[in-house]
């Protein structure tokens, strides 16, 4: 078995269209993750990177292949045994999906809630995870008190409670202006770096890729078209669209 953190196995995934016509958003790819690595995933709109972020923690069952997180088949799991292993898989979205009539502190507390902690450890853990944020002021605030950034960092503290051995983050800036973008790439890197949180990062947003990951696949019609090392100045693209994607993460990043 593959030594990666996480391991996609010849994975696919179709989905039934109106009129009973198949699509075919993920087409038999496999895929090796180190842990600790900030992995990018970018392409096209419609090219699958969202399908197959969430084919990661089962949100999408593959209808071929295996997902092997941390040395576990996720697709040989009981629905329990599966339960248990999420908690291991963080997730965060576009849209930062918090609940807003509850304030940040519960909503920072709601996995540990649901998975029935005892109340003075979750209260301990929402603490830290808040102070990881740098939201530890904003606990009694309501999330329309807070920017789209402080959103975002009160969803990653959410997704950090259960200790995750991994981030999967769907377009986590692309609802953002960018001086806001800057304070989640922030936070998203510390936890990578100084937490050791594996990151997976699906997002067109070149900056993203430039300013968090060490490596990048570029998705192109549900195939996995390249993968490179944001490092790798020899990489030679594989699809003409990995070259331009490769040409314009090469350009100087904004200032
Ligand atoms: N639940 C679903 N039912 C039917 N079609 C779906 C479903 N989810 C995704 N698709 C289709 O699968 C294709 C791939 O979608 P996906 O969201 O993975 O692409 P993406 O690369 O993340 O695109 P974008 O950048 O626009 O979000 C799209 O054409 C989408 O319409």
């Amino acid at each position: 078995m593959s030594a990666a953190f996480i391991h996609l196995d010849h994975v696919s995934k179709a989905f039934a269209l109106p009129g009973g016509r198949r699509f075919d958003a993920v087409r038999d790819v496999s895929l090796d993750i180190a842990r600790g690595s900030a992995f990018g995933v970018i392409g096209m709109s419609g090219a699958g990177k969202s399908t197959l972020l969430r084919l990661v923690n089962l949100l999408e069952r593959p209808d071929a292949g295996r997902v092997i997180v941390d040395g576990v088949d996720l697709t040989a799991l009981s629905r329990s045994r599966l339960r248990a292993a999420r908690r291991g898989i963080g997730m965060i979205f576009q849209q930062f999906n918090l609940l807003l009539n509850a304030t940040v502190e519960a909503n920072v507390a709601f996995p540990l809630e649901i998975a029935g902690e005892p109340k003075a450890a979750i209260a301990r853990r929402v603490a830290e995870c808040l102070d990881i944020v740098g939201l530890a002021d904003k606990a009694r605030s309501h999330p329309a008190q807070l920017s789209g950034g402080q959103k975002q960092r009160v969803a990653i503290a959410r997704a950090l409670t259960t200790r995750p051995g991994v981030l999967l983050c769907d377009e986590p800036t692309s609802a953002l202006d960018p001086q806001t973008t800057r304070s989640v790439l922030d936070t998203l890197a510390t936890i990578n770096r100084d937490h050791g949180v594996t990151l997976v990062i699906v997002t067109h947003e070149m900056e993203v890729v430039r300013r968090l990951c060490d490596e990048v696949a570029v998705m192109e019609d549900g195939h996995l078209a390249d993968r490179f090392a944001l490092d790798d100045d020899a990489h030679q693209p594989a699809t003409g669209l990995a070259r331009e994607l490769v040409a314009s993460l090469r350009q100087p990043a904004l200032a």
